[in-house]
């Protein structure tokens, strides 16, 4: 059987932060503004694969409330989340997302984030698909307030239970 879930983030842009985007440091003006290190990405792709087990969302197993979660490494937290994935019998069918920015350009280093995401879920690199589109200049992302991304993930186990 198969299950599947999706996961969406938002963090602004300010001057004084790194930009880190699926597990990479991009070299840029401005960073990602969080609680955590504001890994947009990694953060969809988390809630993704939380959704998809019924176990609600980052916020809840990783509250931004908790000093233990101040500046995290969101790769960290993703791998805690593929965990708990592991633990119900389940491997990754296949995951697609999408990075919604206007810059920095993306582009030149989405095969790392790739490689990143893959290693975290213990699969392999073509289950993985990264992609990026700026909102041609429309709206908070457009403008270069912040980064928002998207992720869907499909779930395989073999065993007949959810
Ligand atoms: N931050 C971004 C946004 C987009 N890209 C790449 O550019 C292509 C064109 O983007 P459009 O929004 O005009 O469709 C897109 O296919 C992305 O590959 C990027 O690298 N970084
Ligand atoms: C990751 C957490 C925890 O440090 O903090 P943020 O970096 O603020 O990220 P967000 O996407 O708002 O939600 C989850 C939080 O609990």
């Amino acid at each position: 059987m198969f299950i599947v879930g999706q996961g969406f983030d938002v963090h602004q842009l300010v001057e004084g932060r790194p930009c880190i985007i699926g597990g990479v440091t991009i070299p840029y003006e401005k960073g990602l503004l969080g609680h955590s290190d504001a890994d947009v990405l990694l953060h969809a792709v988390s809630d993704a694969i939380l959704g998809a087990l019924g176990l609600g969302d980052i916020g809840r197993h990783f509250p931004d409330t908790d000093p233990a979660f101040k500046d995290a490494d969101s790769l960290k937290l993703l791998e805690r989340v593929w965990e708990m994935a592991v633990e119900k019998g389940y491997r990754l069918g296949n995951l697609d997302a999408t990075i919604i920015a206007q810059k920095p350009k993306m582009a030149p280093y989405i095969p790392q984030m790739v490689e990143i995401i893959a290693r975290a879920a213990g699969a392999d690199l073509q289950r993985v698909n990264v992609k990026a589109t700026t909102t041609e200049q429309l709206g908070f992302t457009g403008r270069g307030e912040g980064i928002a991304a998207q992720c869907i993930v499909s779930l395989v186990s073999d065993g007949a239970s959810f």
